[in-house]
């Protein structure tokens, strides 16, 4: 089985934020992920990975204006130095919590723009934000994510993005391929994986039950099949990376929902 990550901005959200660090561990998790640390402070973190035993494998950059509807900066004209400044934040906490990687999340596509206009400004802002990485010793990681849950996401396509990463040629700039996007956008999970993690350019993986975003258990994936894909892959290339739990337990927040929900894990 490969190696799972409790993400804390979905899972256990029943409990408050840094209750779920505990709740995780309790279940078998060595490892978590979320979405945004910067509410609290990195010591109070980095004090909640140590206690439970647990690594940080992933999180992402500041989005900008969440409220306003942002979501990421890095293809946003005009938005160049907030962009730096986001991943100076990131990498500052990266520092803190000791973990290995950060998502830059793209952005909406402006109001009357294209994304062929928008692509350079996106290759040169993850050109800058990968130097400003390697020299903190970290990888940064991009996502496509589906429209449906984002629409007007700059960045959809497994192929759009690894083309992206080879047009930066930055080492340390990867690919996070959530699953539940890339069946959503465009199938063939099983043979994507296959294409994808042999190049060594998939940096993380996140799953969850399609359509619903649910367990994985739970929808038109079979996730036992694509698991032995990863381990069967992972182990031709050395591939040693983390896979993201990142569902809404389908009991939603009620006591003990994501843990009930976790029987596809201990099978
Ligand atoms: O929505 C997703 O999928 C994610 O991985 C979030 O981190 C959005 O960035
Ligand atoms: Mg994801």
């Amino acid at each position: 089985m490969p190696r799972f990550a409790a993400n804390l901005s979905m899972l256990y959200t029943e409990l408050p934020f840094l209750d779920r660090f505990a709740a995780a561990a309790a279940d078998g998790f060595e490892a978590v992920e979320y979405l945004f640390p910067y509410e609290h402070a990195p010591a109070d973190l980095a004090a909640r990975l140590r206690d439970h035993g647990l690594e940080q494998v992933l999180f992402n950059t500041p989005p900008g204006d969440w409220a306003a509807g942002e979501r990421g900066l890095a293809c946003l004209p005009g938005r160049e130095t907030d962009f730096r400044d986001a991943v100076a934040k990131a990498l500052d906490y990266a520092q803190a919590l000791d973990c290995p990687r950060i998502h830059l999340m793209a952005g909406l596509v402006p109001e009357g723009r294209t994304r062929d206009e928008l692509r350079p400004l996106y290759i040169d802002n993850l050109r800058r934000a990968a130097e400003m990485a390697a020299q903190a010793g970290r990888e940064v990681l991009i996502e496509p994510i589906n429209t449906r849950d984002i629409p007007g996401f700059f960045l959809n396509r497994q192929d759009e993005a690894h083309a992206i990463v080879q047009a930066v040629g930055a080492p340390n700039l990867k690919v996070q391929m959530d699953l539940y996007h890339c069946q959503i956008v465009e199938g063939d999970v099983a043979t994507k994986i296959r294409q994808y993690l042999t190049t060594g350019r998939v940096g993380h993986f996140q799953i969850a039950g399609v359509p619903g975003r649910h367990e994985p258990d739970v929808g038109e994936l079979h996730y036992p099949y694509l698991f032995d894909v990863i381990d069967e892959v992972a182990a031709q290339c050395g591939w040693q990376g983390w896979v993201g739990c990142e569902y809404r337990p389908a009991r939603g927040a009620v006591p003990g929902g994501t843990s009930d929900g976790l029987g596809w894990m201990r099978r």
